[in-house]
């Protein structure tokens, strides 16, 4: 089985090239030859390398950033998704996606469910929107895993931000009125490999049974004032030695950033457990792993 593997320099790409290179033919092309920022291009692309299975984990995904970049955004987040899932749907191609908490609006604290009425705050919450639309507009066989606060030991992310900032600041102030559950990259792509063994080459018709959107996340809740508290006291006790003496909670009001984010992200997992018969860890349970690959490089 040859499977086409888009981002696999970024974390769940990554992930997911670890997991699934012993098992399967992975073409995993850089932005260089496989440019999610020029649609027009693709399906030539998709011919000559002709994958029996599409995972598509690149996405632009600097949330600031994208207010300034829509059009950028737009084309690597949905346009381009919205190709390959043409190419895909045509020829009967199974397409896996990864879309976030950031397209809800983030009101109530009740958990978002896979069929919750989005409403996106931010640019890139509206671009992967447009993407999660495009890909079931096709009506191929496709699968769209929706997860959020995506970490792991290397890559940009909010885990290394704390590191770094613990080093260096006596103080870090960290908003806590955003509630979440933060998922390693590592999680997300056993999660995936699971989702895949079952039907081995037959991933067509069980997405066309039970495909759609099903949410990924870890399981449990915190703020990233949370988060960043698990993160320092985790490594203080794997004996990494900080500047930082306060974690003070924040509200997002004093936190002024481009892009509005939601306050609760919450994703509720019961899909998962019921028709894909998948236990995530806890996000303490995953965060533990991950810090301990952390400080195996440390
Ligand atoms: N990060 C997060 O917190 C969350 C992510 N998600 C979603 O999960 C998926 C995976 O995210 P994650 O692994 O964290 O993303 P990363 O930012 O770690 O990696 C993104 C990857 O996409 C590639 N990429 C970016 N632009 C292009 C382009 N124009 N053409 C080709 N490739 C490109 C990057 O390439 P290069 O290596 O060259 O930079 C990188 O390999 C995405 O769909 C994301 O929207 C959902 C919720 C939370
Ligand atoms: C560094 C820092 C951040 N924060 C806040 C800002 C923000 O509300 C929150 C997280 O910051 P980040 O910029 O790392 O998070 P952000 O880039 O918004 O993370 C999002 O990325 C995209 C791709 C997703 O899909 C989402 O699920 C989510 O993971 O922490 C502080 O309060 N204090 C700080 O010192
Ligand atoms: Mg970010």
């Amino acid at each position: 089985m040859k499977i086409l593997l888009t981002g696999a320099g970024g974390q769940v790409g990554g992930a997911l090239r670890r997991l699934l290179q012993d098992r399967a033919n992975i073409v995993a092309p850089t932005r260089e030859t496989f440019d999610l920022s020029q649609p027009a291009s693709l399906a030539e692309k998709l011919d000559s390398i002709g994958p029996d299975l599409i995972i598509n984990p690149a996405a632009y995904t600097a949330v600031d950033r994208a207010e300034d970049e829509r059009e950028t955004a737009f084309r690597v987040n949905a346009e381009s998704p919205g190709v390959m899932a043409q190419w895909a749907a045509r020829r009967r191609v199974p397409l896996v996606h990864f879309s976030t908490d950031y397209v809800f609006d983030g009101s109530g604290e009740r958990p978002w469910r896979e069929d919750s009425a989005p409403r996106p705050l931010s640019v890139y919450g509206e671009s992967k929107l447009a993407g999660d639309l495009a890909i079931a507009g096709a009506d191929g066989p496709h699968l769209i895993a929706r997860t959020s606060w995506v970490y792991a030991a290397t890559g940009a992310n909010f885990l290394k931000t704390i590191v770094r900032l613990a080093g260096e600041r006596e103080e870090l102030r960290i908003v806590a009125d955003q509630i979440g559950a933060p998922t390693t990259a590592d999680a997300i792509a056993r999660a995936m490999v699971a989702v895949l063994q079952p039907a081995d080459e037959d991933v067509a018709p069980m997405f066309e049974k039970r495909g759609g959107v099903v949410n990924l996340v870890c399981a449990g809740e915190t703020s990233w004032h949370g988060f960043a508290s698990a993160i320092v006291s985790g490594l203080k006790a794997r004996g990494t030695q900080f500047a930082v003496k306060q974690i003070v909670p924040i509200a997002s009001s004093e936190f002024p950033v481009k892009a509005k984010r939601p306050s609760n992200s919450r994703l509720d997992l019961t899909r998962l457990r019921e028709q894909f018969d998948i236990a995530m860890p806890t996000w303490q349970q995953a965060l533990d792993r991950e810090l301990d690959a952390l400080k195996a490089t440390m």
